[in-house]
């Protein structure tokens, strides 16, 4: 049996592009005929019974804004078999069959709880991570990505006048995409992710000898799940006090602003996509891109696949920034 009511929420880390892919979960929804629902807060709204009537105009002037007007929220409470059941039973009393999650991997195990109490969902992979298996990218890590590349290009110009060292800390914390990506476009030295071991001694005489070649600075672009970037700076200076590391944590910076093309086009696609899924009577299931191409996995199967790190585009990244 298909879905006539469906609802639509965001939860764990926000990501930019959000509000597009809620955006086209309500248009597309209205223009298929069903009627929609926004919850507000993720999980928790959920249990508040926070659900509210969405129309064509309540997701108006949304689709270039960061955050998420649905808001975002972590809640123990529904990591409950007590609270999913709560939940499942609030979705039925107002009718709504359908329910598509924005989120990343923690959200994923809510949705499929919840298919498993019988609603039908749908879930969209929102966070800035791109920890997500069974797709390529995630809605916001281009954002991210893009954020960090102007950070460095800024670092570079004062770094190189002074010829120190910068060293950046970044978002991720299992997944080394943030860094390898922002990595590769901002020619950075060295790139620590938690998927790769790194020895200190290594890195420190590879950045001693590019500066005796005439290089006039160097960037540590360090991924969170590896450490802080305090602590890189401190084990470089007690190995080489000349390197001069200048430490950047980038933070909830990286979360913020204006989506870009790529991600609202990504998430305008993958929410259109999920409310014609479930319109075909699918459940429990993750929608996300691979190749270009939008398609649907088991959550079960995204949720226990670890997401594979791209060793090639690590190494290229070393070969080019000698
Ligand atoms: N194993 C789980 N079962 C049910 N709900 C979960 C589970 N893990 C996470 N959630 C719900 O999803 C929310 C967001 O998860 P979290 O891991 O914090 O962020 P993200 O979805 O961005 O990875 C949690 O606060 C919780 O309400
Ligand atoms: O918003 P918080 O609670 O400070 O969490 C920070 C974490 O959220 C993220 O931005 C996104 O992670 P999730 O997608 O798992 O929520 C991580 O990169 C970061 O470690
Ligand atoms: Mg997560």
């Amino acid at each position: 049996m298909t879905v006539k009511k469906i609802a639509v929420l965001t939860s764990g880390g926000d990501s930019q592009g959000m509000n597009a892919a809620v955006r086209a979960v309500v248009r597309s929804g209205l223009y298929y005929g069903l009627e929609v629902y926004g919850i507000q807060r993720g999980y928790q709204g959920l249990l508040n019974d926070d659900i509210f009537s969405m129309d064509l105009r309540s997701v108006g002037d949304i689709i270039q804004r960061g955050g998420t007007i649905l808001q975002s929220a972590r809640c123990k409470e529904f990591m409950t078999p007590e609270g999913q059941q709560k939940g499942a039973e609030i979705l039925r009393k107002h009718g709504i069959d359908g329910l598509v999650v924005i989120g990343g991997d923690g959200s994923y195990h809510g949705a499929n709880k919840l298919s498993k109490l019988g609603i039908k969902t749908m879930a969209l992979p929102g966070t800035i991570d791109n920890d997500i298996s069974y797709t390529d990218f995630t809605i916001g890590f281009d954002t991210a990505v893009s954020i960090v590349v102007d950070a460095v290009n800024k670092l570079r110009d004062t770094m190189s006048s002074h010829e120190r060292s910068s060293i950046v800390e970044v978002m991720g914390r299992h997944c080394g995409d943030i860094a390898l990506y922002a990595g590769l476009a901002s020619g950075a030295e060295t790139i620590l992710v938690p998927e790769v071991p790194h020895d200190m001694d290594e890195i420190t005489e590879r950045m001693k000898e590019n500066f005796a070649h005439g290089k006039r600075h160097s960037i540590v672009i360090v991924a969170e799940g590896v450490g802080s970037g305090e602590d890189v700076a401190k084990a470089l200076t007690d190995r080489c006090p000349t390197l001069e590391p200048r430490v950047t944590c980038l933070g909830h910076i990286q979360r913020g602003g204006t989506p870009t093309p790529t991600d609202r086009n990504l998430a305008s696609r993958l929410g259109d996509f999920a409310v014609r899924k479930l319109i075909e009577g699918e459940s429990d299931k993750a929608c996300g891109i691979i190749k270009g191409e939008l398609v649907l996995t088991d959550i079960d199967k995204v949720v226990n696949t670890k997401k594979e790190f791209n060793m090639e585009l690590y190494e290229l990244a070393l070969r080019l920034s000698q």
